[in-house]
């Protein structure tokens, strides 16, 4: 069973693999409830494909995996609902509905994920809004926000289930570097109330201004910051 002490993410010898091709191997770390991690390495070394991994899009290759209490070995497709409802995930691609306002584009994840009563969802609704910043755009189409707005939307829609972990894909990829600044910070506020973060980016002047532990995808391994000297990928 897992308790409070038990880390959000806990891998031993994973192998990361892409169908028959081993992308990373012998990938061991655990990030602990709270922490915060980046992820790096150069194109195709094999960030998202590990952060697939630890939502259960991809398969194990091998070796012991946990991520919020579910092993990731065997974990049946009837389960994998069960895990993203412990996690807030966050793609580059906004991925909102475009056809509804962002009150409804909450809603439809909260009904996915088995909400119901009316007070209680307009309340977490308004509550998640709140928090990115939001409050008074809930009728608003997403097309009448900004970038930088729709990926508050984004982050909203993630913390819904007031997640454990939150895995990020380039979050700021799109986005100006005054504006991806406003969206770490938010990140930094997100992980100082609890929740842990791991997030994948090439935006290292991010890295630079609000330096954390760095995970680095390099040649089909994975070093982590706190156990060996890691530099940024050119
Ligand atoms: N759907 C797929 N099927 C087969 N191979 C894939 C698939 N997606 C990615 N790969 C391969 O897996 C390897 C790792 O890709 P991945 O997308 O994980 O890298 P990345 O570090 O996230 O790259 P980027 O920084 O460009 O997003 C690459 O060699 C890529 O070609």
């Amino acid at each position: 069973m897992p308790t409070s002490s038990t880390p959000v993410i806990e891998l031993h010898d994973v192998y990361v693999m892409q169908d028959v091709n081993t992308i990373l191997q012998k990938v061991s770390f655990t990030l602990d409830k709270g922490e915060f991690a980046y992820l790096v390495g150069r194109t195709g070394s094999g960030k998202s494909s590990l952060l697939k991994t630890l939502y259960a899009d991809l398969p194990m290759g091998g070796g012991a995996g946990a991520v919020a209490g579910f092993g990731l070995q065997k974990l049946g497709a009837d389960k994998v609902p069960f895990l993203r409802r412990k996690l807030g995930i966050i793609f580059q691609d906004f991925q909102l509905l475009f056809d509804r306002t962002v009150a409804e584009n909450l809603l439809f994840v909260l009904k996915a994920t088995g909400w119901s009563g009316k007070a209680k969802i307009q309340q977490r609704i308004s509550e998640v809004l709140m928090r990115v910043g939001l409050a008074g755009s809930a009728s608003k189409m997403p097309h009448q926000l900004s970038g930088g707005e729709q990926q508050r939307v984004v982050i909203a829609r993630a913390l819904l289930n007031e997640p454990v972990l939150l895995l990020a894909d380039e979050p700021t990829g799109n986005l100006d570097p005054d504006v991806a600044d406003s969206i770490m910070r938010l990140f930094v506020e997100i992980n100082n109330a609890g929740t842990a973060v791991l997030m994948a980016t090439h935006n290292y002047q991010i890295i630079r201004q609000y330096p954390k532990r760095i995970l680095k995808c390099e040649n089909g391994q994975l070093l982590d910051s706190t156990r060996v000297a890691v530099t940024l990928p050119e």
